[in-house]
């Protein structure tokens, strides 16, 4: 088949790799004419494990290309994905939703033939009626383009794998769109055919799989969270909790992990438009449960920077504190709404002298935050420290010794904010240890 994915971040890029990995010829859009020639180049605009790959193999045999021009893009097939953003409005919390329908906008006018046009971005319930509206209203053959929902669901970091292989495919259609669902049906045929739970329904289902899923996942996180803050008053150990409570096969350990919290550009956004977009339906108090996993999550935070304070004797103030990660996760460079950097900043504020280090995510850091110093080497960050947090749990600051580790800093002092480090051998090599949620 011949498709186009319109918006090529981190969505959209991987979804154009796989669909070309599938056997499609796909025509990659985006508005970035700097990310468009990187991606022509065959690389990712960002790290994702196994995306380069797909890049260099299905440019190089012309199976996949970018482009910034919409004629072209409708030109190119009758199949359009759209994974254009849909991020945090300042104001109000609610969904920002202009790219998308500046997407739509741009595409529309050049759709002169019959056209599926499958929404992939994270949106509000309510959202697919107006994109159907403005297709019918700006595209020539407005009554002939079809309309489909398909919420995505692969985690950063995995997106490869969980694009190529699903727990479920989501497709949201109106009444007559028997077209649409045929062409999807034959774009993932080959993942539905390994037995990938295949979901047809309406459009407003399909948006709501998508919000609360995610919602889901942050309460889960942000329960194991609630339970961390218990544990920290009554000398329990929240990480045996979650061993414990996770053998219960209706519980399940998976996404049970405490620690920092949830960062990253998408489950912090979602909780949090999800909410305004139940007060617009007249059904809020549903959701009021959300401002609590929410509040729990920055919680962790505060938590994280008092017992730094506490570490540093009371004010942090001129001390040298070194933090380990960046990115809003181990396996990505994304530092949007980044729980180490959150913390990195806290600190800074209060007067601190923090160095930032990531093996991926340093660039993006400095973008974000100027005002904090960054240095690549592990170990040549914690010099001089007179406090070393474990924020981003990368398996790479596993394998640093940490015997040789305490003959660089001033004082071996380390707060594991994720609960990875081996406690003991970090103990026997001379450091005082604290692990957020344990006694
Ligand atoms: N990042 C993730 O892991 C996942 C993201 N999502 C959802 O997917 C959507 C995209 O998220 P990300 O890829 O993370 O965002 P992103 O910000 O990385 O990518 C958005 C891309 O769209 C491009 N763009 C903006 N306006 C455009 C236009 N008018 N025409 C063409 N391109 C345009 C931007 O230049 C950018 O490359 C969001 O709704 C998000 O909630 C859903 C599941 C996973
Ligand atoms: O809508 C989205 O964009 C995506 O959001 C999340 O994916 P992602 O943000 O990539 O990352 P997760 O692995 O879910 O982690 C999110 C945050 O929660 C934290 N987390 C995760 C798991 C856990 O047990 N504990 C925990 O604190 C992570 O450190 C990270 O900061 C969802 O997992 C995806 O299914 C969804 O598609």
């Amino acid at each position: 088949m011949r498709l186009t994915v319109i918006g090529c971040g981190y969505l959209g890029a991987t979804h154009a790799a796989c669909m070309a990995e599938l056997g499609h010829e796909v025509l990659g859009v985006d508005a970035d004419m700097d990310k468009v020639a990187t991606l022509n180049s065959g690389e990712a605009p960002f790290f994702e494990r196994g995306l380069d790959a797909l890049l260099v193999k299905h440019t190089e045999s012309d199976r996949l290309r970018f482009t910034a021009s919409y004629a072209e893009a409708a030109a190119f097939g009758d199949l359009h994905f759209i994974g254009v953003g849909t991020p945090q409005n300042a104001g109000d919390n609610a969904y920002d939703l202009t790219q998308l329908f500046t997407a739509v906008r741009q595409l529309a006018p050049h759709l002169t033939a019959p056209a599926v046009v499958v929404v992939k971005s994270t949106v509000p319930v309510g959202t697919a009626p107006r994109v159907a509206e403005l297709l019918r209203d700006l595209a020539p053959v407005g009554e002939e383009i079809e309309l489909a929902w398909n919420p995505e669901f692969l985690r950063e970091s995995f997106a490869v794998d969980d694009t190529l292989h699903p727990d479920r495919i989501v497709l949201g259609f109106n009444a007559h769109h028997t077209w649409a669902e045929k062409m999807l049906r034959q774009c993932f045929g080959e993942i539905i055919e390994a037995g990938t739970p295949t979901i047809v329904t309406d459009w407003a289902t399909a948006e709501l799989v998508k919000s609360s899923a995610n919602a889901f996942l942050a309460t889960k996180i942000s329960f194991i969270n609630a339970m961390a803050e218990v544990c920290e008053a009554s000398g329990a150990d929240v990480h045996q909790l979650a061993e414990a409570l996770g053998h219960d096969t209706r519980i399940g350990r998976r996404g049970l992990g405490p620690g920092l919290g949830f960062g990253g550009g998408c489950l912090p956004k979602d909780i949090r438009g999800f909410m305004a977009c139940a007060g617009e339906l007249g059904a809020d108090q549903a959701l009021t449960f959300l401002r609590e996993v929410d509040a729990i999550n920055t919680r962790r935070r505060e938590r994280m920077a008092d017992l730094a304070r506490e570490q540093c004797g009371g004010s942090p103030k001129s001390k040298r504190i070194t933090i380990w990660g960046a990115a809003f996760k181990p396996g990505t460079d994304d530092v949007r709404d980044s729980p180490a950097l959150a913390v990195a900043q806290k600190l800074h504020k209060l007067g601190a002298r923090v160095t930032v280090t990531d093996p991926e995510a340093l660039d993006n850091a400095r973008k974000a935050h100027p005002e904090l110093d960054y240095v690549e080497d592990p170990v040549a960050a914690a010099a001089d420290a007179d406090l070393l947090l474990h924020l981003t749990e990368w398996p790479q600051f596993d394998d640093i010794d940490p015997g040789r580790l305490a003959t660089c800093v001033r004082t071996a002092k380390v707060i594991d904010g994720r609960g990875t480090l081996d406690p003991d051998r970090w103990r026997e090599a001379g450091w005082t240890v604290r692990v957020l949620g344990r006694p």
